[in-house]
This record gives C-alpha cells, sequence and structure tokens, in this order.
C-alpha cells in the first residue's frame, strides 16, 4: 500500500500560531503536478473529496444559528436552604460552564436581527454531573400542550413545496393556538429584537422544582439578567443590519471576550413553596406564562461570566448538546407537561443529529466521575466503561440513576420524585391584556406596524381571524389591525 501522502495530510497546521511564510507542511497544491493517471487512483484527491463531502451534519431542527463561549459560574449567594445540588452550595465557588446563544426559527446562514425567538442555553459541569438550562429571551414559551409541537414548528419554517418563507402556516398556527400571542406580543413590540446577545437577558421558564438535604421540597424560575444592560434594536435598524450585517450578535460575542471585556450575567430566581404552589395550582408551572415578580421576587444567586472563545466551532459549539433531561442531585426538572415532552425530543433529536455517544464529545462530557451503562456504538465511544458492570439493576456498587437516589431526608418520609400536577388549558389572557395595557400610545403605534408587516402578506380570511382574535380582549389593538388591513371590525 502506498502511504506516501497520509503524512501530510495529518500534519495539523495551527493558523492561528502560523507566521506569515510559514511553510504549510509541504502539501502539495496541485494534484496533478504529482500525478498524471485517474483521479481515483490520486489517494490524496479521494481523501480530500471524501472528507470534505462528509463534513456536514445535520443542523439543529430549531435554533439552528447560534454561537458559544465558555466560562464559569460564581455562586454569590449560597442556596443549600433549598437546594442541596453541590453547585449551590457555598458561595464564592466557581463553576466551569458552556453557553449557546440562537436563534429560534431561521438556518444556520438567516441574520442574527430576525424577529423571533433568541436562545441562552447553559450548560454548568457541576462536580455531580451536567446541569443544562435552556433559555430564551422572552420569560414565556408559545405553548403549554406538548402535541402542538409540529403546528408551531412547521408554522415558523419555509413553505415544504416552495421551499419560501410564507407567513400564512406562521399565522394560522397562532389563531390555533391563541395563546402564542402572549409571547407573540412581546417579539413584535418595540423592544423585541434583541441588540445582540451580549445584552440579552435569559428565561429558562419552566419553574424547576429543587429539593434540600432534607428532602424539602421549592419550586424555582431562573432569570439571567446582563450586567451591561438589556438594548434592543428598532425595526428598521434590524432590517438594515439584517442585510448588511447578519452575523453581528456571534461576532460582537466573540470580539468583545478577545478584546478581554468579558460579558457577564446576573443569576436570580423567583421561589415559591410547596404552600404557593397549593394556591396558584398549575398556573404556577405554565410556561405560556411569566411569574409575577412583585408576587415572587427575585433573589440574586450567582453570575455567569463569559471569558473564553471556542477554538473550533464545529468541535466546541455546532456539537453541544443542551438536554431539559441533564439535572443534578436536588434539582429534580418541572412538573409540567411540555418539560416532560422536551427531556423525550431533544434526546431523540440528538441521537439523529449528533448519534448515540454524543456525551462522549468532549464539549458534553461531565468534567468528573463518568459511570454510566452506556457503551459502544458509533464513534467517538470514549472510555466505555471497562469491565464496570453494564446493566442495570446490579450487585456491583453501579452507579445509581438520578432519581433512584434517596435523599439524606430524615424529618419525614416522602416519596422522591416530580410533584404530580393537574394541568388547565392554556389561559394566559390576563398577562396579554396586561402587557398591552403597561404600553405606551407609541408603543401600540410600532406594536401595530410591527404586526401590519407579515399579516398584510397572509391570506384574508386569516388576517380576519387574527382580527377577530383580539376584538374581544384587546379591541383598541383589534381596531389598529383592521385599520390598516382594511378589514371590517366584528362587533362584539
Ligand atoms: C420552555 C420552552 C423551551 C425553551 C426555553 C427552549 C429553548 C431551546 C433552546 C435555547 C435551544 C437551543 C439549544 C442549543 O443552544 O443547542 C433549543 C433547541 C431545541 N428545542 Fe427547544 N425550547 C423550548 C421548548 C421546546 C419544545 C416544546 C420542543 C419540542 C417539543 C423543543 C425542541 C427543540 C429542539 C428539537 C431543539 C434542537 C436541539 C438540538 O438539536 O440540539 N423546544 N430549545
Amino acid at each position: 500500500d502506498n502511504n506516501q501522502w497520509l503524512p501530510e495530510m495529518h500534519q495539523f497546521v495551527d493558523f492561528n500560531d502560523r507566521t506569515e511564510g510559514s511553510s504549510n507542511g509541504g502539501l502539495p497544491l496541485c494534484y496533478t503536478d504529482e500525478f498524471d493517471g485517474p483521479l481515483t487512483n490520486n489517494k490524496n484527491f479521494m481523501q480530500d473529496i471524501t472528507k470534505l463531502n462528509r463534513e456536514r451534519i445535520p443542523e439543529r431542527v430549531v435554533h439552528a444559528k447560534g454561537t458559544g463561549a465558555f466560562g464559569y459560574f460564581e455562586l454569590t449567594h449560597d442556596m443549600s436552604h433549598i437546594c442541596k445540588s453541590e453547585f449551590l452550595r457555598s458561595a464564592g465557588k466557581r463553576t466551569p460552564i458552556a453557553v449557546r446563544f440562537s436563534t429560534g426559527a431561521g438556518e444556520r446562514g438567516s441574520s442574527d436581527f430576525n424577529r423571533d425567538s433568541r436562545g441562552f442555553s447553559v450548560k454548568f459541569y457541576t462536580k455531580e454531573g451536567n446541569f443544562d438550562l435552556t433559555g430564551f429571551h422572552t420569560q414565556m414559551y408559545l405553548y403549554k400542550d406538548p402535541l402542538r409541537a409540529s403546528t408551531i414548528f412547521h408554522g415558523i419554517k419555509r413553505m415544504p413545496g416552495t421551499n419560501l418563507y410564507n407567513f400564512n402556516p406562521y399565522w394560522d398556527a397562532v389563531t390555533l393556538v391563541p395563546e402564542t400571542l402572549n409571547f407573540i406580543l412581546n417579539i413584535y413590540a418595540d423592544n423585541g429584537i434583541p441588540l445582540n446577545y451580549r445584552h440579552m437577558p435569559g428565561f429558562p421558564i419552566h419553574t424547576y422544582q429543587v429539593e434540600n438535604e432534607c428532602g424539602d421540597y421549592h419550586f424555582v424560575r431562573f432569570h439571567f439578567m446582563p450586567d451591561a444592560g438589556v438594548k434592543t434594536i428598532k425595526t428598521q435598524d434590524a432590517m438594515t443590519l439584517g442585510a448588511t450585517d447578519p452575523d453581528h450578535a456571534i461576532k460582537d460575542l466573540y470580539e468583545a471576550i478577545k478584546r478581554g471585556e468579558f460579558p457577564s450575567w446576573t443569576v436570580s430566581v423567583q421561589i415559591l413553596t410547596m404552600d404557593d404552589v397549593h394556591k396558584d395550582g398549575s398556573n404556577a408551572f405554565d410556561p405560556s406564562r411569566k411569574l409575577s415578580s412583585e408576587k415572587y421576587p427575585l433573589h440574586p444567586v450567582g453570575k455567569i461570566v463569559l471569558n473564553k472563545n471556542a477554538k473550533n466551532f464545529h468541535e466546541e459549539i455546532e456539537q453541544l448538546a443542551f438536554c431539559p433531561c441533564h439535572l443534578v442531585p436536588g434539582i429534580l426538572g418541572a412538573p409540567d407537561k411540555l418539560f416532560e415532552s422536551r427531556v423525550l425530543f431533544y434526546k431523540d433529536t440528538q441521537l439523529y443529529r449528533l448519534g448515540k455517544n454524543h456525551n462522549n464529545i468532549p464539549v458534553n462530557c461531565p468534567l468528573h466521575n463518568i459511570y454510566t451503562y452506556n457503551r459502544d456504538g458509533m464513534p467517538p465511544v470514549g472510555k466505555n466503561g471497562g469491565d464496570d458492570p453494564n446493566y442495570f439493576p446490579n450487585s456491583y456498587n453501579g452507579p445509581q440513576p438520578l432519581m433512584n437516589k434517596q435523599s439524606n431526608c430524615t424529618s419525614e418520609a416522602r416519596c422522591p420524585g416530580l410533584i404530580q400536577i393537574k394541568e388547565s388549558p392554556a389561559d394566559n389572557t390576563d398577562q396579554i391584556v396586561e402587557f398591552y395595557n403597561d404600553l405606551t400610545e407609541e408603543g401600540r403605534e410600532i406594536l401595530s406596524e410591527n404586526l401590519l408587516m407579515p399579516l398584510k402578506t397572509i391570506d384574508q380570511f386569516l388576517q380576519k381571524k387574527v382580527v377577530d382574535i383580539f376584538t374581544t380582549n384587546l379591541p383598541d389593538l383589534a381596531r389598529r389591525l383592521a385599520k390598516g388591513l382594511n378589514c371590517t371590525l366584528q362587533s362584539n
């Protein structure tokens, strides 16, 4: 076998350290100079094209465009009174983190300025394993019923036939799942488009159940607020910059970190007791609603600081995989159905996008104590567990699934696990009305202008459906939209 090309092909060139004019390791630049025969016999050429052809992996089904960075979470306030997680004990402790920011609907090549949700995901590499929080830049998600997923996901994507964007399915989905309007009004408002990621807040939305050493339960909603303040961009500027500088948010984050201006966020929680949960019922867990900050004020917990860019985007950011199922002792997840659906959804999509062993990719791998029953399969296989027990349960002291671990509770016998809640049909109209009422006259005018942009392009019967939906609760907005769309207002 003629291996003459292999050593050169495998030589790595560090482009960052390369000095001008330095050698590239002597790779031949023109294959035909070296070899006159058929190209299929040219190992260099064949290696090159077969590798190039296999460079792409599927992009994320949503949140495909994004960027990320690394840093640490510093605990400023000990939380052990409500949560026994190691990384939330002893103020001053630092835990390494990876963060990925993203836009929601657009593809990998789309603009950072689209009017859309933004993702803010954090992976905490704690000593007890990885804890993932995936958040939005809004305090609520679009809907609460997990069966709405394909209506909404297909509604925000391109038309299957023409492959063009068309607002008909989007607004059809909105009118069929009207609780989405709580989210829609937030992103169509004057301050709905984040200027960049450094000035963007993050809200993991679900109300997580946490447990302390005594087995007492509390419930928390996390908030990440940028220390540099929240900044947004006006519609016209977003449209102009979206055309001229579509990667603005990615560049802005990368360059700030490179300059040594490390962005940071204050992490806080709203805390609910079991009594609060009994009083509020399933509203306390409804992801299509925000939680009142007057009723449940923010308690500071710590800081997120990003001080390191990725060295290789594909390796460290594209392959990052967050999952709501990545939990640590003390954090049990959220008891609502949408959360349950996400545990299944993210795992399944990552099995497809990155393969069975995606948790062996270094950026997804816990930093400490990796014991798992996962074995074999396609690379990356990693350490593969030696001869440790590879079945559960076993009598050889193999790892325990988190949910099987009993708490150290001595005071009270408790059944460990998430509480059961009975969910009612979605109802967030009160928050929609409150949001609109809090806007100034100018804010209302801008909101209706922003809404009219897509609404003017959709089918007439859908325009009427949208106006009708607002007529009962937001007659003022319905009037503005009906005027802009030239349609008759339903009398109520
Ligand atoms: C509170 C509600 C939700 C929030 C805050 C949220 C947030 C996010 C974020 C931030 C990402 C990007 C993760 C990354 O940076 O790699 C993401 C990805 C994703 N989300 Fe959600 N999401 C929510 C609900 C849902 C629901 C209900 C579904 C489906 C039923 C869903 C399906 C997905 C999928 C498939 C991905 C791509 C994951 C990957 O390929 O790695 N999300 N979500």
